[in-house]
């Protein structure tokens, strides 16, 4: 490509794969070197007069951000299917656009929510902890008894690309009863795989096991306060792989302490990451993972090709790869 119609990108982490070489090919590419992410201020000065940002889900890219790249920055590439952690509207105003990568992260991510809820439902967390401590004596009777799957109900928040994939194989593999939420019926749903759309009350009074895939928003922020986990049953799991502002944690740990639900499996939290002194942590009937739901080679290796792909196209006005809706 000639000199002149070389852009200026900053990428906020290496990334895997060879698709920043593709990249680097056309544009002067500039990724921060660091394992953790730029701060705050770090960012400002990074972007600074950037055409194109490739950006992860733990970067604010907020009015401020886009600011200071300047009025050339056509296009914000997001590294994630998520996208709560830019300003759409801001983007919007500026006509910047912005980009994701759906799809190639919806097997790795439903496989990790079962990994969790099998792994909660099962006190995986506290058999482990018994082996790895000592404490292990002999085989007991009635020794970390966990909850059964086959045939219970399963309860689906948010019914996308990730919560169909889930349930498809919560009901395949476990012969589970569905109900879902959503914001409009899915009759494929309901006829491939039997689900009932039903308001979140009902599904968490009627669930056995809730599985939370909506995306952070607004309307979303907190869904499961207090007042929600009180409708549950005291022997349903929680699972979290969404965003972990979703829940009120705070009522999350008490609810676990009380009793009040059996326990939770949380590939995400609030903050990222999870102080190891949180009382959240220190909860036995926790299973906590460290935001792992997209990290399979295949997943991640094919995220960074649609963000690279994501990049090049915003440069060049045209419509991305994966864009995200901004009206
Ligand atoms: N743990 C991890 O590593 C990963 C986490 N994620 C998270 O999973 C989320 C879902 O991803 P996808 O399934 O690909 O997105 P999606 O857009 O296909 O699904 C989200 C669904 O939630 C629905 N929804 C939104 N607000 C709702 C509400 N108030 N009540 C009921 N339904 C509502 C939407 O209509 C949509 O169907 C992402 O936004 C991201 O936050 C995604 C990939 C990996
Ligand atoms: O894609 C996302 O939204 C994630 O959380 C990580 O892949």
């Amino acid at each position: 490509m000639p000199e002149s119609s070389r852009r200026q990108i900053f990428v906020t982490r290496e990334l895997p794969g060879s698709a920043l070489e593709r990249l680097g090919q056309a544009h002067d590419v500039s990724v921060w070197p660091h394992r953790s992410p730029p701060t705050a201020a770090e960012l400002l000065e990074n972007v600074a007069g950037c055409d194109g940002l490739l950006t992860l889900l733990s970067d604010g890219i907020d009015e401020e951000v886009m600011q200071a790249a300047g009025a050339g920055l056509k296009v914000i590439s997001n590294y994630a299917v998520g996208y709560n952690n830019i300003d759409l509207e801001a983007a919007s105003r500026r006509g910047i656009r912005v980009g994701n990568t759906p799809d190639v992260l919806t097997d790795a991510t439903a496989d990790l929510a079962v990994t969790l809820l099998l792994g909660a439902a099962r006190r995986v967390r506290e058999a482990s902890q018994e082996v790895s401590s000592g404490d292990w004596q002999t085989w007991e009777p009635a020794g970390l008894l966990g909850r059964e799957l086959s045939g219970r109900t399963l309860g689906v928040i948010g019914m996308g690309r990730i919560g169909t994939a889930m349930a498809k194989r919560m009901v395949g593999g476990w012969n589970m009863k569905l109900l879902y939420t959503a914001r409009s019926d899915r009759p494929k749903v309901d006829e491939s795989l039997g689900g009932r759309r039903v308001e979140l009350a009902e599904l968490l009074r009627q669930s056995d096991f809730v599985s939370i895939h909506v995306a952070l928003c607004d309307e979303t922020r907190h869904l499961i306060d207090e007042a929600a986990l009180a409708e549950m049953k005291s022997t349903a799991v929680l699972v979290n792989t969404a965003r972990g502002e979703i829940i009120d944690q705070d009522a999350l740990v008490r609810s676990l302490r009380d009793g009040g639900i059996f326990a939770a499996g949380l590939d995400v939290t609030t903050p990222e990451p999870l102080p190891p002194s949180h009382p959240l942590v220190k909860s036995p009937n926790a299973l906590i993972l460290p935001h792992i739901g997209s990290a399979t080679d295949t997943a991640r290796h094919e995220m960074a090709e649609i963000a690279v792909d994501n990049v090049l196209a915003g440069l060049n006005g045209q419509d991305l790869r994966c864009e995200v809706n901004l009206a």
